[in-house]
């Protein structure tokens, strides 16, 4: 099994959550977005994660630690298990054993998916899910629905606070030109944006991001860097992405996955030297 150099293994271990913090109560109460307890510390904490199915480890010992704000990348040849990562943030995949915390009391492997979803972590899937027949600010309405249903979402009135917050989130994904217009009239890369800022009606402190760019222009993937650069900071995002070149362009911290564990984590720069990397992964994108 492949195992990351020995300095980060022993960084890892001497920040984990247990021992900085000590056996603090887990909770799995939703809090209110914005209200988050990071203890200034981490905002997820994945120790020792194992997932199996049917015998087969997607997941192996995973440990990885996002920081608030910080915008991560992780890369890795298929079956790595970055898709199986994700759910296990998102309570779609319960592992078999080890640590997942969003902030410093709140036990994601004890939570379900919804309870998840309202604590602060909001994900994008690679295929645009938008409602093709309903304008793009109708999009956003329905990305508030609650249990009552989409209906009910677009027939509540919307409050002038709420309609700010929706003008300014399509602002911020370069869709508020784009308002009034059908969504299933938008672009590919429009609604990759759309749906994004559908994720961002939750307020999410954490954005997980799968594969943003595949079949978009090169503009719209200049855009969606910058998109995505720009979100970092007030949101910490996790993007999943094989295009290395876009990779490259937004990356700060570097995650490596290889058969259900982390191969290596750093800067782009010594990750694309990793002699290991290069063999399991970059031979072929570099
Ligand atoms: N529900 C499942 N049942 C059985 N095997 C699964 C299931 N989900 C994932 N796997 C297996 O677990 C491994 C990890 O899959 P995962 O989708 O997490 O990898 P990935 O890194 O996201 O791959 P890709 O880059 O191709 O999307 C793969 O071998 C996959 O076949």
């Amino acid at each position: 099994m492949s195992r990351p150099d020995s300095f980060a293994a022993n960084l890892r271990e001497t920040f984990r959550r247990d021992q900085v913090f000590g056996p603090l109560r887990p909770g799995t109460r939703p809090v209110s977005p914005g209200h988050l307890d990071t203890g200034g510390k981490h905002i997820l904490y994945m120790e020792d994660v194992t997932v199996s199915f049917d015998g087969f480890k997607a997941l192996n010992d995973l440990t990885l630690y996002i920081e608030p704000g910080e915008l991560r990348c992780i890369i890795g040849p298929n079956g790595a298990g970055k898709s199986t990562m994700m759910d296990v943030i998102t309570g779609k995949t319960r592992p078999d054993t080890g640590v997942c915390y969003f902030g410093q009391t709140l036990d994601l492997t004890a939570m379900s998916e919804t309870d998840i979803a309202t604590a602060g972590i909001g994900r994008k899937f690679q295929k645009p899910t938008v409602f093709p027949e309903h304008t793009a600010l109708e999009n956003l309405e329905l990305a508030t629905a609650g249990p009552k249903g989409t209906w009910h979402a677009l027939l509540k009135p919307v409050t002038g606070e709420q309609r700010d917050w929706m003008a300014s989130t399509l602002d911020t994904v370069g869709l508020l030109g784009e308002r009034d217009r059908l969504a299933g009239a938008l672009s590919h890369g429009q609604k990759q944006w759309l749906e994004i800022a559908m994720v961002l009606m939750q307020k999410p402190e954490l954005l997980l991001v799968d594969e943003p760019i595949a079949g978009m222009t090169r503009q719209e993937v200049e855009r969606t860097a910058e998109l995505l650069q720009g979100l970092a900071g007030e949101h910490s995002v996790m993007v999943v992405e094989h295009d290395m070149e876009f990779i490259r362009s937004i990356a700060n911290t570097v995650t490596v996955l290889h058969q259900g564990s982390v191969l290596a984590e750093s800067s782009m720069q010594q990750v694309q030297n990793d002699p290991r990397v290069i063999e399991v992964y970059l031979g072929e994108s570099v």
